[in-house]
């Protein structure tokens, strides 16, 4: 009789998986519109399943934080050449500590107990300066799109993610334990703790990785959700990393009509729009919950590779 082998990891965050025969990372794209959940989400599914991530916005969220610093308005189509030019010499670096999946801790009420998940964590560095919080400001996400409208500031951006994947598969092969994304990234201890010697797969966010950046990945999502909860979530998630809306004239309504502007910039642009590729599985989040939309594609993910596992 036939039985999988199941290895049992020490690692909290991987707990039980099959032997996979394939040689090639399985690849999880997730895309959709802003605030849509996919950068929670993909940093979930990558910590469940042991995989790398790449959370793709971040590039052009540095490269628009640097276009601002040196006071250049990427609005201005007369500035598409600078930009370019930022965008080819930028150092950009991706750090992604991985947390425990999820752990129960006493709320303080003798008796009570609270399921706590912690997240995964990314630390953005451009120049090798962390701007993991600054790329996020609402500055840097009104004129993002217009940037990441650019030809030449995206084939920048593939190039830098090709060379990460390349660093990646080399220290795979290496056998070496420090995952680090980038020349400038430096190394943190915390990410030694996740790593595993072979990374079984990669999970990747953004707006073109099922359509371009990844076109045959194993498994596509495009996660969508009410523009209105979006807009809640987004200002929650803003107020809640400091932002005043009062002093910063923000309210659901204006955080709402920002993210339609940018999603519609991201549709119509000529040089690869926001787009669900023909293959990929809608996932809306609107009436979800963070861990119930990370465990349908965490589910997914495991149900194809199971055809792909080696029974012995
Ligand atoms: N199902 C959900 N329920 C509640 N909040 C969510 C859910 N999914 C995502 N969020 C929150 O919505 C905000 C936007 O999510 P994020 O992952 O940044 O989206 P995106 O990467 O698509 O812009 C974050 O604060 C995130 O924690
Ligand atoms: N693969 C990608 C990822 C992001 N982007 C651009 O970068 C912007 C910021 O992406 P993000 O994922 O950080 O944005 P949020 O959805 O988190 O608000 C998007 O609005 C797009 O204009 C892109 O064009 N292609």
């Amino acid at each position: 009789m036939f039985k999988r082998l199941v290895i049992q990891l020490q690692a909290p965050r991987m707990r039980t998986f099959s032997i996979a025969t394939r040689t090639k990372p399985f690849q999880v794209a997730i895309d959709g519109p802003a605030a849509s959940g996919k950068s929670t989400t993909a940093k979930m599914v990558a910590q469940r399943l042991g995989f790398d991530y790449i959370d793709s916005g971040a590039f052009y969220r540095c490269i628009t934080l640097a276009a601002l610093s040196k006071g250049i308005n990427p609005s201005d189509p007369a500035t598409v050449g600078q930009i370019s030019e930022i965008a080819e010499q930028c150092k950009i670096g991706l750090q992604t500590v991985f947390a425990k999946p999820s752990e129960t801790v006493s709320s303080g009420e003798e008796g009570v107990f609270q399921k706590l998940t912690c997240l995964p964590t990314t630390r953005v560095f451009l120049n090798s300066k962390d701007v993991s919080s600054e790329i996020r400001s609402n500055n840097v996400s009104q004129h993002v799109s217009a940037v990441a409208a650019i030809r030449n500031v995206r084939e920048a951006v593939l190039q830098k993610i090709r060379s990460i994947r390349a660093r990646e598969n080399n220290n795979n092969n290496n056998n070496n334990n420090n995952k680090q994304d980038s020349d400038n990234t430096p190394n943190l201890s915390s990410s030694q703790s996740q790593s595993i010697v072979v990374s079984e797969g990669l999970v990747m966010d953004g707006r073109d990785i099922g359509t371009v950046i990844l076109p045959h990945a194993d498994l596509k999502i495009f996660l969508v959700a009410d523009s209105r909860i979006r807009a809640e979530r987004r200002l929650q998630e803003l107020v809640k990393n400091g932002l005043d809306p009062t002093l910063n004239k923000l309210d659901v309504d204006t955080v709402q009509r920002d993210l339609q502007r940018r999603d519609e910039l991201d549709r119509t642009r000529k040089v690869s729009p926001l787009r669900k590729a023909d293959d990929a599985m809608v996932l809306d989040t609107s009436n979800l919950t963070i861990e119930g939309q990370v465990d349908v594609i965490v589910q997914e993910v495991e149900r194809r590779r199971g055809d792909n596992v080696k029974v012995v």
